[in-house]
């Protein structure tokens, strides 16, 4: 847990490297323009809901996060552990994380800020993490609520849409473990992926110390994602995916996060859906078919909540569930939220409008 505070001053390019990485991103046209080439929607509909962008940041700025992240000090990084309890959507994890908006200071802020202008227009919710040995997170599909905190001081509850994790691990090979598995995939054919993905994220929790309840997603195997130095994964949600615990004392270092959509996408997870397999069968179907009616356009997260089978209207226990966790959490502060809200009815209109 060396900090690197020596490092940089026997390093005298670092700093330097730092600062015009910080340059950069705290400059609103740059990285507005650099952002504007991702046409991130259309990339990941193209990808079958899945798009891995390699180069994702000017390489002197991903140099630059790097060290934003390898100097936060450890007081800032907080344990994020869960145990397995499908009901609330919990699934076993444990990572260290910072939250942009709880303080990881004006460093961590501008690189978060950058996600945000990726996608303009909608809500956001980032993180930074840091992996270390035995962290990992078990199969799950990144549903969750989020309540958002307009300007107004209003509170109104958002879903995540999009997810993003950007990799800023250098030189990682599989053998460290840490890889993001996308269980809703086929595996990679080739050598460097043998259909084991599944199982190594069902070792989930061993060198935790915690038993875990096997996860039946865990049995499947998925495509094997080895977290590459600036590159950055982008999903639609819901869609099932695990990180396999990491086999070196190598920290991995990522930033993570969701893009949301003001409403209820989705139902939460409720514990009934005991056959996760089945439930990826299915979703690959609804892709598969929607993908073919649109000419390979999906109509976005309408067509992954449809795919779910689901009605839209949740059940009154879930409805109270999530009053109560809104009271709970703090909420995401949000400034332009009546542009994006303006924003985000207009592509509820287009898309029930391509439906
Ligand atoms: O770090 C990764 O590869 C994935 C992280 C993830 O799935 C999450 O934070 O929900
Ligand atoms: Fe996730």
């Amino acid at each position: 847990m060396g900090r690197p505070a020596k490092r940089a001053k026997a390093e005298p390019s670092g700093g330097g490297e730092l600062t015009r990485a910080l340059n950069w991103l705290n400059s609103y046209s740059k990285v507005s323009k650099w952002m504007a080439q991702y046409d991130l929607n259309a990339m990941v509909e193209a990808g079958d809901g899945i798009v891995k962008i390699s180069n994702f940041l000017p390489p002197f700025v991903a140099e630059g996060a790097l060290q934003i992240l390898e100097r936060l000090p450890p007081s800032r990084w907080n344990d994020t552990a869960a145990d397995e309890d499908y009901t609330h959507n919990n699934i076993a994890h444990r990572f260290w994380s910072v939250k942009g908006a709880t303080g990881g200071g004006p460093a961590l802020e501008a690189l978060l800020r950058a996600f945000s202008l990726l996608v303009p227009d909608q809500f956001n919710a980032f993180s930074a993490a840091r992996y270390e040995t035995d962290h990992h997170i078990a199969p799950h599909d990144d549903r969750a609520y989020t309540p958002v905190q307009l300007d107004t001081g209003e509170v109104i509850t958002c879903s995540r849409d999009l997810t993003c994790v950007y990799y800023l691990t250098k030189d990682w090979t599989a053998d460290m473990g840490g890889a993001f598995v996308d269980l809703e995939a086929d595996p990679e054919p080739g050598p460097s992926s043998n259909g084991t993905a599944g199982s190594g994220g069902g070792s989930s929790g061993s060198g935790g110390g915690g038993s875990m309840v096997q996860h039946p997603a865990q049995q499947r195997p998925g495509r094997v994602y080895v977290p590459e130095f600036n590159s950055a994964v982008f999903f639609r949600v819901p869609r099932y995916h695990s990180v396999t615990p990491l086999r070196t004392d190598r920290p991995r270092f990522s930033v993570f996060g969701w893009y949301l959509q003001p409403g209820q996408l989705y139902d939460l997870f409720t514990g009934e859906e005991e056959d996760i397999a089945q439930q990826i069968a299915y979703r690959q179907r609804s892709r598969a078919a929607a993908g073919a009616a649109n000419g390979g356009a999906l109509p976005a997260a309408g067509a992954a909540a449809a795919a779910d089978g689901f009605e839209g209207e949740p059940r009154q226990e879930q409805q109270e569930e999530q009053e109560e966790l809104d009271r709970a959490i703090e909420p995401q502060r949000c400034k332009l939220a009546q542009r994006l809200l303006a924003r985000a009815a207009e592509r509820q209109q287009q898309r029930a409008s391509l439906r």
